[in-house]
Formats: C-alpha cells, sequence, structure tokens
C-alpha cells in the first residue's frame, strides 16, 4: 500500500514527493473532505474487521495511517497532518522517553493521534487508559493520550479512524477551543497536583502556541521533565513560540514585566536558514506580549523560571514538498 517513493519519505533527509501545490491561501480543510474520510475509512476493505483482526496493533494502526495518506493525495484532498517524516521522528522520542500523558492540541483527522498514541499501549502496559479510567483508579496509574480539538466534524472523523486503528481505550478527544479549555483541564481529568503531562504536541492554531504553553505552565500541566512538540515551525513558523522556548529566565522575565500588548505587533518573518539557531533570543520574545482573540480573554504570563532545551527536527510536509519541522523542547528545570 505503500509505495518505494513514500518509504523514502522515512529518512527526513530526502524529500518527498509532491502532491499538492502550496495550500495556504487556498481552501485546504472544512469543505467535506474530512466527513469523507471518515467513510472512506470505514468502507475501506483492507481496514474491515475480517481484515485487521489478526493483526498486532502496531500493523493495523499502520493500514489506517496508509490509508489516510494514500486520501490526502487526491484532487481537493490534501489533509493537514504532520505526515510521516516528522511523524516518525516524535515516535521515535516516544519510544526513548516512554511519556505516560501525552497531551495533542489539534486532533484534526486523528492521524498524528493514531502514529503517536499506539507506542503508549508498549512502553506502559499496566497502567490505565482513559476508555478505562473511572473514579477509584489512583491518577498517577492512569496513563493515555488527551486530544483536544476545536472542530466537532474532524473529532468525529478522528474518533471513527481511532476505532479502526484498535486506539479507542488509548485516547480521550475533548472537543472545544484550547485556551480556555487547558484552564480547567486538571479538574476534567482529575489529575491531582503535581501530576502533568510528560509530553505536549502543540498541532493547532499557530499563533495560539505561545499563550497556551504559558497557560498550561502556569497550570504546573508542564513542567521539569515535560518535554514540548510543536509542529509546523517553518511552515508557517512560529517565532514568536520559539522564542518563548529559547529565551533563558531572564529575558522572559524582562519582556513580561513591560505587559501586554493591545494590537497585534508586525510579525517577525521566517530567518533564513543559517539563521535559525540564533533567530530567536531577541526580536520575536517582545511579540509573546501578544494575544490573539482566539484566546477567547485568557492571559498568562506562564512560569517565566522554567528552563528548556530546544532543538529544531527537520522534516516535511507530507503533501506538497516543502521543508517544516517540529520543535522539541525538553523541560530541564526551574530557575528562582
Ligand atoms: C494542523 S491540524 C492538526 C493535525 C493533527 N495534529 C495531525 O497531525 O494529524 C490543526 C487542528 O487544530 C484545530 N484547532 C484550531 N484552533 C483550535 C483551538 N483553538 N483549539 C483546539 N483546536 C483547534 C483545527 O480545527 C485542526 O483540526
Amino acid at each position: 500500500m505503500v509505495s518505494a517513493q513514500d518509504n523514502a519519505r522515512s529518512n527526513s533527509k530526502v524529500a518527498p514527493p509532491k502532491y499538492h501545490e502550496p495550500v495556504q491561501g487556498t481552501v485546504f480543510h472544512g469543505d467535506g473532505r474530512e466527513e469523507a474520510l471518515l467513510k472512506h475509512l470505514q468502507s475501506a476493505p483492507a481496514l474491515s474487521t475480517a481484515e485487521t483482526a489478526n493483526l498486532s496493533l502496531q500493523d493495523r494502526s499502520q493500514r489506517v495511517l496508509d490509508t489516510i495518506h494514500e486520501f490526502g493525495k487526491g484532487e481537493n484532498r490534501y489533509l493537514m497532518s504532520v505526515g510521516d517524516t516528522k511523524g516518525r521522528q516524535v515516535e521515535s522520542l516516544i519510544k526513548e522517553r516512554k511519556p505516560k500523558l501525552i497531551l495533542e492540541l489539534g486532533t484534526y483527522v486523528g492521524y498524528s493521534g493514531i502514529s503517536f498514541s499506539r507506542h503508549l499501549l508498549a512502553v506502559h502496559p499496566d497502567a490505565t487508559y482513559p476508555g478505562d479510567w473511572s473514579e477509584s483508579d489512583s491518577p498517577e496509574q492512569r496513563a493515555g493520550y488527551i486530544s483536544l480539538e476545536k472542530s466537532e466534524v474532524y473529532a468525529t472523523t478522528a474518533r471513527g479512524a481511532f476505532e479502526l486503528a484498535g486506539l479507542g481505550k488509548v485516547i480521550k478527544v475533548l472537543t472545544g477551543s484550547s485556551t480556555p479549555n487547558l484552564r480547567t483541564l486538571r479538574e476534567k481529568l482529575n489529575m491531582p497536583k503535581p501530576l502533568k503531562f510528560d509530553m505536549v504536541f502543540l498541532d493547532h492554531l499557530k499563533p495560539l502556541y505561545t499563550i497556551d504553553i504559558k497557560v498550561l505552565e502556569e497550570e504546573g500541566l508542564v513542567g521539569p521533565g515535560t518535554v514540548l512538540v510543536a509542529d509546523n515551525v517553518v511552515k508557517p513558523g512560529n517565532p514568536a513560540y520559539l522564542s518563548w522556548v529559547r529565551a533563558t529566565p531572564a529575558q522572559k522575565r524582562e519582556v513580561l514585566a513591560k505587559g501586554p500588548l493591545k494590537a497585534q505587533p508586525p510579525t517577525t518573518p521566517n530567518p533564513s536558514e543559517d539563521q535559525w539557531q540564533d533567530a530567536f533570543h531577541e526580536g520575536p520574545i517582545e511579540e509573546t506580549r501578544w494575544v490573539p482573540d482566539e484566546a477567547e480573554g485568557i492571559t498568562a504570563n506562564g512560569d517565566p523560571g522554567l528552563v528548556y532545551s530546544s532543538e529544531m527536527l527537520d522534516g516535511w510536509d507530507p503533501y506538497t514538498g516543502e521543508r517544516d519541522a517540529c520543535e522539541v523542547s525538553v523541560c530541564t528545570g526551574r530557575e528562582e
């Protein structure tokens, strides 16, 4: 089912084939393709119960990923999924770091949710998963993949895909807008302090990455030991977010002391490739003072004392052949 060309994509140094023109500025979701995808998955012979009953979880989930990817190659079928070059890098990180509780912002049709959550059962075989959580469970015993999605339609497609992949019990999809929901997430999930997420995958509205991380820091849901993975830091880019995770506590405290900005500042253009490593320590930190309307009136200063060790993992958009990357930021401690 996977072509030789697509197999080569797993190597992040090899450009993937181009199936679509760059999609910025065009309709690339919400035109019925997500509902059509669900129907396609549910009627695909290769995903029928008879065909998948004897497969391992890894093979069964891979079939669903491959079917989603193939669907996305069709005309007007581009899907804004993380794809497999970036996805495989995050999968390796999960196998290495063994996170127990993972939070995803931006479920869409479930590609990243399937790709990442399927390793949880393997690395934590004795944990209790969201499908079985009950009042009597110790919260520390819980493992799972919590995915937050604004669109009910996309969440419905994702839930269908998770069931077909055999991952229904591992993933809990919550619907709603991220920023207000993150404020109440600890209560909603019954996570007593100091329990926090071991990994957060940010892949929703790009201008919300910074405010949402600040809310998670304030709520103690991310902290020392958490690894943040942020998609699309090259295409379309996110200099403000990168500056927050790459700044020192002193730099963050200095900018917070100036207070919030009332209007959106001119956004910093993406730097050229040779400037990537140094580009985010100075100018863009000012942009972290601005909060977009989509945060629905929520403001946050974050925990500026948190220290991250941050680096970019190069990869590709799965359909347009454009360079892209995930930023991986490990929270290594806290400085007073
Ligand atoms: C790039 S897609 C996510 C792709 C998915 N992670 C994957 O790789 O398969 C972004 C998703 O974020 C959702 N989204 C946008 N704004 C949001 C918000 N404020 N809160 C939660 N989800 C949001 C969109 O509806 C969309 O489904």
